[in-house]
């Protein structure tokens, strides 16, 4: 893997960028000299989104008293240089040596400063250098109405290594905070940036590599960093592809899906269609007995098996010769309704990996999560969306803002592989955590929810069957996957045009378009 893919992978806290900062440094490099550097990287880049024409583009400048406000108006004098109109909007008298140096140039040099944010009104472009990873207290009063001034202006607006006013590891809006259109994130990826809660502020986020060196990366997160940023290198790395030329059905994996009720049919025909999107060598799919022909018309390949069902038409038991034991891996959930409580405590009991989803998650709540999930011995993943989440684990209610410390809570309390779904979602094991970076709304549509579940069950089997030791990537596999395909059928069919039948339909070309290398 080469530097660009492996920087690409790491999140830090602002804690840890301060560090890694400190050893270079300490090294010898001059501060200057690397903030010339890193805003000479900047500049370009805003050059390059915003090319200068016969008519000037006029941007305007938001700068704070620290080094975010430096690299700010290091930018500002290229920019002035380059032809470009720069006013500065500049709310604070005190500030940081350096900046300081820089800011007397840029006066000296003759560079326009406005009194009011108002005044920066008719700019094409606003950059903010307010606040980067040193921001460290809410912003309040003239700062924040100035803020809530200009987020009202949609304008084109580039933040310096973050929006300032986002907290740099929890993407809290800390009062209140830039609402940028495009983020130039400095050095390495800034944990908050990942957040959901973070997105509606940091628009297109983007990463400047300014070589901070790999030994002052790796002495402060070490050689695996316990935060991992999903890219497309990393599933490269654990697809299970290409498969061994000589191999057969059950050698890639037999999965068995226990999904669906009168009430929600659909839901097992959509979880079967996330399983088929994986490849999995074997389906079989326990659905009520009413159910079956709607199953076998939809997926020929599958062994369909009907259950017994309630009054109301939800699974009441497995049929007689069923052998739970006999499944690499058994995905239990999507649309059983909570009335399916002694098949969700039969799965539970087995000693097979178990992915629980929705209904089965709901189930598991009521039977009270870690005491039951203490029991088990084989692997056992989550997926909750916020409300279940909520639900499976209310004493983390406290933390339901920070996705990623809940995520991680979860895994640790449990022992179990936890996926929070959501814009960003989040996976974690008891001793790591893996963000999905790049997603789309157009998967916030019922169902998508099924496929994803369909999808792990199946990468889950095939990764038992072929002894694979560490299950956890399969699963981070899973969501990545199905967050590709959700950008690739938006491409095609706008963010409205992705519904979960669609998203199945875009598992396999999304695959064929990032690894032909591989097919
Ligand atoms: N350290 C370095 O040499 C480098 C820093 N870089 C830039 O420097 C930034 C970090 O610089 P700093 O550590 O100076 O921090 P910031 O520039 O983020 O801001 C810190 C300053 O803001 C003040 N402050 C914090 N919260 C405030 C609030 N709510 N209201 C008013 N004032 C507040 C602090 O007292 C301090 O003076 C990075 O984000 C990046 O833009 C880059 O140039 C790369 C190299
Ligand atoms: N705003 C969003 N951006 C990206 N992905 C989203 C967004 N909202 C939802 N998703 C994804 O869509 C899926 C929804 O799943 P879920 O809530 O279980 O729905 P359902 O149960 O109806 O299938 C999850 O994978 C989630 O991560
Ligand atoms: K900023």
């Amino acid at each position: 893997m080469n530097r660009h893919e492996k920087i690409q992978q790491i999140a830090v806290t602002a804690a840890q960028m301060q560090e890694i900062e400190g050893r270079i440094f300490a090294g010898g490099m001059p501060v200057a000299a690397l903030m010339e550097k890193v805003a000479g990287l900047i500049y370009k880049r805003v050059q390059s989104l915003f090319p200068n024409s016969s008519v000037p583009i006029k941007v305007g400048f938001l700068i704070g008293p620290g080094h975010n406000g430096g690299d700010g108006l290091v930018v500002a004098r290229e920019l002035h240089f380059r032809g470009y109109q720069v006013n500065i909007y500049r709310p604070f008298s005190k500030l940081k040596d350096l900046t300081a140096q820089h800011d007397l140039y840029a006066q000296s040099l003759g560079i326009c400063y406005v009194e009011n944010v108002a005044d920066l009104q008719d700019c094409d472009l606003i950059i903010d250098g307010l606040f980067g990873f040193g921001l460290e207290r809410e912003i309040k009063d003239n700062l924040a109405e100035a803020i809530n001034e200009l987020n009202e202006w949609s304008k084109p607006v580039i933040s310096i290594d973050l929006p300032s006013g986002l907290h740099t590891d929890t993407g809290e809006v800390l009062g209140t905070a830039i609402k940028a259109t495009h983020t130039l994130c400095l050095g390495l990826w800034k944990l908050g940036l990942l957040h959901d809660r973070a997105l509606e502020y940091v628009g297109k986020a983007e990463l400047i590599d300014f070589d901070i060196p790999w030994t002052d990366i790796t002495a402060i997160l070490g050689e695996t960093p316990q935060i991992q940023r999903v890219t497309t290198e990393f599933i490269k790395q654990h697809l299970p592809l290409p498969r061994p030329p000589v191999t057969h059905k059950y050698k890639q994996g037999h999965l068995l899906l226990i999904c669906g009720s009168r009430k929600y049919a659909g839901g097992a025909i959509l979880t079967g269609l996330g399983a088929r999107g994986s490849g999995v060598g074997m389906l079989s799919i326990a659905v009520p007995e009413s159910l079956k022909p709607l199953l076998v018309s939809h997926l020929p390949e599958a062994l369909i098996i009907g259950c017994e069902e309630t009054g109301n038409g939800a699974i009441s038991s497995l049929p007689d010769g069923v052998n739970l034991g006999s499944y690499d891996a058994i995905a239990c959930g999507p649309g059983i309704t909570t009335e399916a409580t002694t098949i969700v405590e039969e799965v539970l009991a087995n000693n097979k990996p178990v992915i629980l989803d929705a209904d089965g998650l709901n189930i598991l709540a009521q039977m009270g999560t870690i005491s039951t999930l203490e029991k088990r011995q084989a692997t056992t993943v989550l997926t909750p969306h916020a409300g279940e989440f909520k639900r499976l684990f209310p004493d983390l209610e406290n933390l339901q803002q920070n996705r990623v410390e809940a995520v991680k809570k979860a895994a640790e309390l449990t022992g179990a592989i936890v996926l929070l779904k959501g814009a960003r979602t989040a996976i974690a094991n008891t001793s790591r955590i893996w963000i999905i970076p790049e997603s789309t709304p157009a998967l916030a549509r019922g169902g998508s929810g099924d496929v994803l579940t369909g999808l792990i069950g199946g990468l889950l089997a095939q990764g038992i069957a072929a002894n694979t030791n560490s299950l956890v990537e399969r699963v981070v596999i899973a969501a990545w996957w199905h967050a590709q395909a959700g950008i690739l059928a938006a491409k095609e069919r706008t963010e409205l045009g992705v519904d979960a039948f669609t998203l199945t339909q875009f598992l396999n070309p999304v695959l064929a378009n990032h690894f032909s290398s591989l097919l």
